[in-house]
């Protein structure tokens, strides 16, 4: 049995339907109240969220101008109060295009491994540009082509595999084309909560050696391949010192605190790692101790003095907004 701390915080949570049912689990609730945190629901569609305070911090994962204007409105009446995370910043990883460009920045000499991108090009536009093959600017068959947008709705999550040119007739701009990389048919996971990183793998496709890729036509669609959370026994992680310095890399590049990344180990290169996916608030009720995790993570961010806390500067969400 834990005893209730006597400094109680109240942190404000708005997040889609969907989000809250895996989120917003009794263990978590449960965990944190033990431990001084009462997680609030906001609510966003009656009331504006200035009318629903106090709170010591909120957590969010609502995307729309509505809501970004709200956020803005309540940290210039509580400009101390820590927003997890900027509405800014997040908005970088709805793009597959600037949500991978901040890890060509990454530095850190001292590891045999490194860590880059699958080489890839955008079509913005006009879907007849799919059928000229400079398009592909050197890119290698086979291709993963995955929506532009990555804005939490279905169809950013309609991937395909594309094996020749033949395949990319009918796929809908804007779209990125990014060379499928070998890598053994497992990724690695990484939540990120903070300064806290855990790895976890996830099945994947398969390898396709050259000699299949002759007799591989067209394209496959496919979807969420990677979002179970399985036992997978024998891939051995990647060394969880470099984990740390991609993901604290990451946290602080791209200033968030909330967000996984998905990478796999080139099949050809075995210190070659590949960033292929950021994504803002994921499932984290499949990360094993999420509850401690989190509640942590917050405790930390109650317990920063205000000038070092994470809050929202009107100034700068307006000016780059
Ligand atoms: N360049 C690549 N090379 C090899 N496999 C890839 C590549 N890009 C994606 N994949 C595979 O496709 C899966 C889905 O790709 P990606 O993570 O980009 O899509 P997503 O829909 O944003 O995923 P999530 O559900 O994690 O948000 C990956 O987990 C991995 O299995
Ligand atoms: O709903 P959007 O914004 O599209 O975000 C998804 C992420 O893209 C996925 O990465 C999450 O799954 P993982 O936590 O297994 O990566 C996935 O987790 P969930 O389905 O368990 O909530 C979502 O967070
Ligand atoms: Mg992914
Ligand atoms: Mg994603």
């Amino acid at each position: 049995m834990s005893s209730e701390s006597s400094t109680r915080f109240s942190i404000g949570y708005a997040m889609p339907p969907k989000k809250l049912d895996s989120f917003i689990q009794p263990s978590f609730l449960d965990h944190a109240k033990s431990r001084g945190i009462d997680l609030v629901p906001i609510d966003t569609t009656t009331k504006p969220l200035i009318e629903q305070e106090p709170f010591d911090c909120v957590i969010h994962k609502i995307y729309d101008e509505e809501w970004k204007k709200q956020l803005i409105e309540f940290s210039s009446k509580n400009p101390n109060v820590p927003i997890i995370d900027h509405p800014n910043a997040i908005e970088k990883l709805h793009n597959r295009i600037s949500m991978l460009q901040v890890v060509k920045g990454l530095k850190f000499g001292y590891h045999s491994e490194i860590c880059c991108v699958p080489n890839q090009v955008v079509i913005e536009d006009s879907e007849s540009r799919l059928s000229d093959p400079s398009v592909l600017l050197g890119l290698k068959f086979p291709v993963i082509a995955k929506p532009l947008a990555a804005n939490a709705s279905a169809k950013s999550h309609e991937l395909s595999l594309v094996f020749d040119k033949d395949g990319l007739n009918g796929l809908k701009p804007p779209i990125v084309l990014q060379e499928f990389v070998n890598h053994g048919g497992v990724i690695f996971k990484v939540y990120v909560v903070g300064e806290y990183a855990q790895c976890v793998k996830r099945h994947s496709l398969p390898d396709i050696s050259e000699e299949k890729l002759g007799t591989l036509r067209g394209r496959v669609p496919f979807s969420q391949i990677s979002n179970q959370a399985y036992v997978i026994e024998e891939v051995e992680m990647p060394p969880m010192s470099f984990i740390n310095d991609v993901a604290n890399g990451l946290r602080l590049a791209m200033n968030l605190n909330l967000f996984n990344f998905d990478m796999i180990r080139d099949a050809t290169a075995g210190n070659k790692y590949l960033v292929i996916d950021i994504n803002y608030f994921p499932g984290y009720a499949k990360m094993p101790s999420y509850e401690t995790v989190l509640t942590d993570f917050l405790l930390g961010i109650l317990n920063k003095k205000p000038s070092e806390a994470t809050s929202l500067e009107l100034k700068e969400c307006q000016e780059s907004g």
